[in-house]
Protein backbone atom coordinates (compact mmCIF):
# COMPACT_ATOMS: atom_id res chain seq x y z
CA UNK A 1 0.00 0.00 0.00
CA UNK A 2 1.29 3.67 -0.81
CA UNK A 3 1.19 5.80 2.68
CA UNK A 4 1.58 8.71 0.71
CA UNK A 5 -0.74 11.97 2.08
CA UNK A 6 -2.13 12.49 -1.14
CA UNK A 7 -5.65 11.23 -2.30
CA UNK A 8 -6.17 10.79 -6.02
CA UNK A 9 -9.20 9.79 -7.37
CA UNK A 10 -9.20 7.70 -11.10
CA UNK A 11 -12.43 5.77 -12.76
CA UNK A 12 -14.20 6.80 -15.50
CA UNK A 13 -16.12 9.79 -16.78
CA UNK A 14 -19.55 9.86 -14.26
CA UNK A 15 -17.90 7.81 -11.70
CA UNK A 16 -17.86 11.11 -9.32
CA UNK A 17 -14.52 11.95 -8.92
CA UNK A 18 -15.22 15.56 -8.79
CA UNK A 19 -18.19 15.73 -6.88
CA UNK A 20 -17.64 12.65 -4.27
CA UNK A 21 -13.86 13.89 -4.41
CA UNK A 22 -14.65 17.15 -2.98
CA UNK A 23 -16.99 16.18 -0.17
CA UNK A 24 -14.71 13.67 0.81
CA UNK A 25 -11.58 16.12 0.64
CA UNK A 26 -13.93 18.15 3.71
CA UNK A 27 -14.06 14.85 5.47
CA UNK A 28 -10.55 14.46 5.67
CA UNK A 29 -9.74 18.43 6.09
CA UNK A 30 -7.66 18.65 2.86
CA UNK A 31 -7.51 20.58 0.05
CA UNK A 32 -8.89 19.85 -3.03
CA UNK A 33 -8.26 19.66 -6.67
CA UNK A 34 -9.98 19.18 -9.75
CA UNK A 35 -7.54 18.15 -12.71
CA UNK A 36 -9.91 19.75 -15.75
CA UNK A 37 -11.06 22.46 -13.47
CA UNK A 38 -7.45 23.27 -13.27
CA UNK A 39 -6.50 22.55 -17.08
CA UNK A 40 -9.38 24.76 -17.74
CA UNK A 41 -8.16 27.75 -15.74
CA UNK A 42 -5.19 27.56 -16.89
CA UNK A 43 -5.77 27.38 -20.64
CA UNK A 44 -8.41 30.00 -20.17
CA UNK A 45 -10.53 27.34 -22.35
CA UNK A 46 -13.30 24.82 -21.62
CA UNK A 47 -12.76 21.54 -22.15
CA UNK A 48 -14.45 20.95 -25.51
CA UNK A 49 -12.50 23.74 -26.44
CA UNK A 50 -9.44 22.42 -26.17
CA UNK A 51 -10.62 19.60 -27.49
CA UNK A 52 -11.97 21.21 -30.65
CA UNK A 53 -8.55 23.23 -31.51
CA UNK A 54 -6.10 21.20 -30.15
CA UNK A 55 -8.31 17.52 -30.48
CA UNK A 56 -7.25 15.23 -27.61
CA UNK A 57 -3.42 14.80 -27.84
CA UNK A 58 -3.17 18.05 -27.24
CA UNK A 59 -5.56 17.78 -24.36
CA UNK A 60 -3.78 15.01 -22.92
CA UNK A 61 -0.46 17.09 -23.23
CA UNK A 62 -1.81 19.50 -21.12
CA UNK A 63 -3.23 17.17 -18.96
CA UNK A 64 -0.25 15.56 -18.26
CA UNK A 65 1.61 18.96 -17.83
CA UNK A 66 -0.99 19.23 -14.78
CA UNK A 67 -0.76 16.20 -13.41
CA UNK A 68 3.06 16.13 -12.73
CA UNK A 69 2.69 20.23 -10.82
CA UNK A 70 -0.13 18.78 -9.02
CA UNK A 71 0.92 15.33 -7.64
CA UNK A 72 3.98 16.87 -6.92
CA UNK A 73 2.30 18.59 -3.63
CA UNK A 74 1.49 17.11 -0.27
CA UNK A 75 -1.71 16.24 1.38
CA UNK A 76 -4.24 17.37 -1.36
CA UNK A 77 -6.99 15.66 -2.49
CA UNK A 78 -6.99 14.85 -6.75
CA UNK A 79 -9.91 14.28 -8.74
CA UNK A 80 -8.49 13.03 -12.16
CA UNK A 81 -10.50 12.96 -15.66
CA UNK A 82 -11.38 9.66 -16.69
CA UNK A 83 -8.48 9.27 -19.50
CA UNK A 84 -5.67 10.73 -17.42
CA UNK A 85 -4.03 7.41 -16.91
CA UNK A 86 -3.97 7.11 -20.26
CA UNK A 87 -0.31 7.88 -20.17
CA UNK A 88 2.11 5.70 -18.71
CA UNK A 89 3.86 8.68 -17.47
CA UNK A 90 0.83 9.58 -15.55
CA UNK A 91 0.41 6.55 -14.05
CA UNK A 92 3.73 5.99 -12.63
CA UNK A 93 3.12 9.89 -11.19
CA UNK A 94 0.16 8.59 -9.49
CA UNK A 95 1.17 5.47 -8.03
CA UNK A 96 4.35 6.71 -6.84
CA UNK A 97 2.81 9.91 -5.21
CA UNK A 98 0.05 9.50 -3.15
CA UNK A 99 -2.96 7.15 -2.37
CA UNK A 100 -5.34 5.91 -5.21
CA UNK A 101 -9.15 5.01 -5.35
CA UNK A 102 -10.57 3.86 -8.46
CA UNK A 103 -14.23 4.81 -8.30
CA UNK A 104 -15.58 2.46 -9.84
CA UNK A 105 -19.32 2.64 -11.25
CA UNK A 106 -21.38 0.88 -14.58
CA UNK A 107 -21.97 1.80 -18.18
CA UNK A 108 -25.64 1.97 -17.21
CA UNK A 109 -24.60 4.50 -14.17
CA UNK A 110 -22.65 6.22 -15.92
CA UNK A 111 -25.36 6.71 -19.07
CA UNK A 112 -28.00 7.94 -16.53
CA UNK A 113 -25.71 10.41 -14.76
CA UNK A 114 -24.28 12.07 -17.59
CA UNK A 115 -27.67 11.58 -19.94
CA UNK A 116 -27.60 15.60 -20.27
CA UNK A 117 -23.97 16.17 -20.15
CA UNK A 118 -22.64 18.15 -23.04
CA UNK A 119 -19.04 19.27 -21.16
CA UNK A 120 -17.37 15.66 -22.42
CA UNK A 121 -16.32 15.65 -25.51
CA UNK A 122 -15.84 11.80 -25.96
CA UNK A 123 -19.52 10.97 -25.40
CA UNK A 124 -20.26 12.74 -28.48
CA UNK A 125 -20.73 9.56 -30.22
CA UNK A 126 -23.87 8.02 -31.51
CA UNK A 127 -23.77 4.86 -29.30
CA UNK A 128 -22.78 6.15 -25.95
CA UNK A 129 -23.25 2.66 -24.67
CA UNK A 130 -20.53 1.35 -26.90
CA UNK A 131 -18.59 4.07 -27.01
CA UNK A 132 -18.19 3.92 -22.82
CA UNK A 133 -18.20 -0.13 -23.05
CA UNK A 134 -15.21 0.64 -25.63
CA UNK A 135 -13.69 3.00 -22.93
CA UNK A 136 -13.94 0.78 -19.72
CA UNK A 137 -12.12 -2.34 -21.76
CA UNK A 138 -9.15 -0.29 -22.25
CA UNK A 139 -9.33 1.57 -19.20
CA UNK A 140 -10.75 -0.78 -16.69
CA UNK A 141 -6.84 -2.35 -16.45
CA UNK A 142 -5.59 0.78 -16.41
CA UNK A 143 -7.52 1.65 -13.45
CA UNK A 144 -6.93 -1.54 -11.24
CA UNK A 145 -3.06 -1.34 -12.06
CA UNK A 146 -2.54 1.97 -10.91
CA UNK A 147 -5.14 1.94 -7.60
CA UNK A 148 -4.36 1.05 -3.98
CA UNK A 149 -8.01 0.04 -3.21
CA UNK A 150 -11.03 0.31 -4.94
CA UNK A 151 -14.23 2.01 -3.99
CA UNK A 152 -17.91 1.19 -5.75
CA UNK A 153 -20.28 3.67 -6.28
CA UNK A 154 -22.90 2.78 -8.18
CA UNK A 155 -25.88 2.35 -6.12
CA UNK A 156 -25.55 5.00 -3.19
CA UNK A 157 -25.80 8.41 -3.28
CA UNK A 158 -22.72 10.93 -3.48
CA UNK A 159 -22.57 11.69 0.48
CA UNK A 160 -22.81 8.58 1.38
CA UNK A 161 -20.18 7.18 -0.78
CA UNK A 162 -18.18 10.25 0.50
CA UNK A 163 -18.54 9.49 3.71
CA UNK A 164 -17.97 5.70 3.41
CA UNK A 165 -14.41 6.36 1.20
CA UNK A 166 -13.47 8.86 4.08
CA UNK A 167 -14.01 6.46 6.85
CA UNK A 168 -12.16 3.68 4.96
CA UNK A 169 -9.23 5.72 4.06
CA UNK A 170 -8.86 6.88 7.83
CA UNK A 171 -8.87 3.61 9.02
CA UNK A 172 -6.51 2.61 6.14
CA UNK A 173 -3.98 5.26 6.81
CA UNK A 174 -4.55 5.13 9.89
CA UNK A 175 -3.53 1.33 10.00
CA UNK A 176 -0.50 2.30 7.82
CA UNK A 177 1.00 4.75 10.19
CA UNK A 178 0.79 2.72 13.35
CA UNK A 179 2.25 -0.51 11.29
CA UNK A 180 5.34 1.66 10.38
CA UNK A 181 5.17 3.20 13.55
N1 LIG B 1 -22.71 7.97 -6.34
C1 LIG B 1 -23.45 8.81 -7.05
N2 LIG B 1 -24.79 8.79 -6.93
C2 LIG B 1 -25.54 9.61 -7.67
N3 LIG B 1 -25.07 10.54 -8.52
C3 LIG B 1 -23.77 10.63 -8.67
C4 LIG B 1 -22.87 9.77 -7.94
N4 LIG B 1 -21.62 10.09 -8.30
C5 LIG B 1 -21.71 11.09 -9.20
N5 LIG B 1 -22.99 11.43 -9.41
C6 LIG B 1 -23.47 12.47 -10.35
O1 LIG B 1 -22.95 12.17 -11.63
C7 LIG B 1 -22.58 13.35 -12.31
C8 LIG B 1 -21.12 13.27 -12.73
O2 LIG B 1 -20.31 13.27 -11.55
P1 LIG B 1 -18.82 13.82 -11.56
O3 LIG B 1 -18.40 14.01 -10.15
O4 LIG B 1 -18.69 14.99 -12.47
O5 LIG B 1 -18.05 12.55 -12.17
P2 LIG B 1 -16.58 12.46 -12.73
O6 LIG B 1 -15.79 13.61 -12.22
O7 LIG B 1 -16.08 11.13 -12.22
O8 LIG B 1 -16.73 12.45 -14.22
C9 LIG B 1 -22.87 14.52 -11.36
O9 LIG B 1 -24.13 15.06 -11.70
C10 LIG B 1 -22.92 13.85 -10.00
O10 LIG B 1 -23.77 14.53 -9.11
O1 LIG C 1 -12.51 10.09 -19.87
C1 LIG C 1 -11.88 11.01 -20.44
O2 LIG C 1 -11.00 10.80 -21.29
C2 LIG C 1 -12.19 12.41 -20.06
C3 LIG C 1 -12.85 12.64 -18.86
C4 LIG C 1 -13.22 13.97 -18.41
O3 LIG C 1 -13.16 14.05 -16.98
P1 LIG C 1 -14.20 13.31 -16.00
O4 LIG C 1 -13.74 11.87 -15.89
O5 LIG C 1 -14.10 14.03 -14.73
O6 LIG C 1 -15.54 13.39 -16.63
C5 LIG C 1 -12.29 15.03 -19.01
O7 LIG C 1 -10.99 14.88 -18.48
C6 LIG C 1 -12.23 14.90 -20.51
O8 LIG C 1 -13.50 15.15 -21.03
C7 LIG C 1 -11.73 13.50 -20.95
MG1 LIG D 1 -14.62 15.13 -13.11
Amino acid sequence: MNPAPNLFLVGPMGAGKTTIGRRVAEHLHLPFHDLDQIIEEETGATIPLIFELEGEPGFRRREHDCLAAMTGRQGIVLATGGGAVLDPANRQLLATRGFVVWLETSVEQQLSRLARDKKRPLLAAPDRRERLEQMAQVRNPLYQEVSDMIMHSSCDRVPQVALELASQLERQWHRSTTVAA
